[in-house]
């Protein structure tokens, strides 16, 4: 495994009271012209809700993803990011086929998953891996670490039994553990040290795309920056994509050169590093980067406005009409409660749901999807204008957008 090269970089937490310092790498910069490995189109996951008693009707849903596209290119990461209950886990839990979507597609190297067969899930096990939240609850206790990272080849049949050890201890050397620990049980090691056999198990079987799930949430701060860190060389190495799920901001900001926000089970605001963190256009984004703690204004001794939302999310069973964000929105107008807002690109990788998108204090006055909704600054229909027909979330990017500085027609 290579070792820590790169130049000097900062590594912010939300959960801390400052940023905290790391020799680590450089940032992580998305390859050049990769083609996407998975794109998720339109994908819905609408959990039943029964009722009590003998019967068990279905009486409602839990409407934890509700149409959601992305793509996430070779060899890259796409950051996954939003308050606890907007449906980061079912998104991760749904491309790695744990659960059946209720609706849309899931093209993995190009072929929809989204509906494979049990029969045709064993091979897709083997490139699309997951890496879990919780060291301590996921690896089992009364298996040995060698037992655990070997189990993978065993059940796929991919090595003999005597060659086992030796690809083990081999995995061990990579997430930087001790080769001849293989024999030791996971109440052995600390927090980090179990992630890293959880890493090791994930990379088992050469996976082309893993879904990391809060990966470093459970992990003390200097700890999630060196695991960070070992994603990141396992990137270099191996050429794995990720979809890197977190709830803090400040945690994708080095690893993922691309971000979706989610809310509520929708994608509001998705673009690449720089739009995300220094141009969002969506309160939701801009309250929730308003918590991280920021490095040059750390060093100067300037905060930012903290933004507080009012409220938690509201429940997914029964959303707000319109725009979901809408009950907690600092700018929220009528039209907000009556229309929701389509995901426009705003530049080249910048796109953002609200219908008075702006940078903090620069809101528009009028909505700014009035026009192609057909209707009138208040939500209502507009019979002089001709809505568009053209308002279904496509993943990935155009080549042309639409410039809010500049009010014209950007292109690529
Ligand atoms: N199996 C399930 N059955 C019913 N509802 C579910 C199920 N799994 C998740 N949910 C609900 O779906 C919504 C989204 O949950 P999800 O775990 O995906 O969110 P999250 O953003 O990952 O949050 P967290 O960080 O707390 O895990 C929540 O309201 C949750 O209660």
């Amino acid at each position: 495994m290579s070792e820590n090269t790169g130049t000097e970089t900062v590594f912010e937490s939300g959960d801390n009271d400052g940023p905290v310092e790391v020799v680590g790498h450089a940032a992580a910069v998305a390859p050049k012209d990769a083609k996407p490995i998975l794109e998720v189109d339109q994908l819905r996951m609408h959990f039943p809700v029964k009722s009590p008693g003998l019967f068990r009707r279905t009486v409602g849903h839990v409407q934890a993803v509700d149409g959601i596209s992305f793509q996430v290119a070779e060899a890259s990461s796409l950051g996954l990011v939003g308050e606890s209950g907007c449906g980061k886990s079912t998104t991760g839990r749904l491309i790695t086929r744990l659960y059946d979507p209720t609706s849309g597609q899931i093209r993995f190297e190009g072929k929809d998953i989204a509906k494979a067969h049990p029969r045709e899930l064993k091979p897709l096990r083997r490139d699309i891996q997951m890496i879990f939240q919780d060291p301590y609850t996921s690896l089992n206790p009364r298996h040995t670490v060698g037992a655990i990272i070997g189990a993978p080849l065993l059940i796929h049949k991919l090595l003999p039994r005597n060659k086992v050890l030796g690809r083990v201890q081999e995995l061990l050397e990579i997430v930087g553990l001790n080769p001849e620990h293989y024999n030791r049980y996971p109440h052995e090691f600390s927090g980090g040290q179990r992630q890293r056999i959880g890493i090791a198990r994930a990379l088992t079987l050469h996976p082309k795309l893993l879904v990391a799930d809060e990966p470093v949430s459970a992990l003390d701060v200097s700890i999630q920056a060196q695991v960070i860190n070992l994603l990141q060389d396992i990137q270099n190495e191996f050429g794995v994509a990720f979809l890197f799920i977190a709830h803090d901001l400040a945690v994708v900001r080095h690893f993922c050169p691309e971000i979706a926000v989610m809310y509520l089970g929708k994608i509001v605001e998705i673009g690449d590093r720089e739009s995300i963190y220094e141009n969002a256009h969506h309160p939701y984004t801009q309250a929730l980067l308003s918590a991280v703690p920021d490095v040059r204004q750390a060093a100067t001794g300037e905060r930012r406005d903290r933004i507080r939302l009012q409220g938690d999310v509201p429940s997914p069973i029964n959303p707000p009409s319109g725009c979901r964000f809408r009950t907690r929105c600092p700018i929220a107008q009528e039209i907000c409660a009556k229309h929701e807002p389509p995901l426009l690109q705003i530049g080249r990788q910048h796109k953002v749901a609200c219908h008075f998108p702006g940078r903090i204090g620069e809101a528009p006055r009028e909505p700014l999807t009035a026009g192609l909704l057909g209707v009138d600054a208040e939500g209502r229909p507009d019979p002089g204008a001709s809505p568009s027909t053209d308002l279904v979330e496509q993943p990935g990017y155009a080549d042309t957008w639409f410039d809010l500085d500049n009010k014209s027609i950007g292109r690529a």
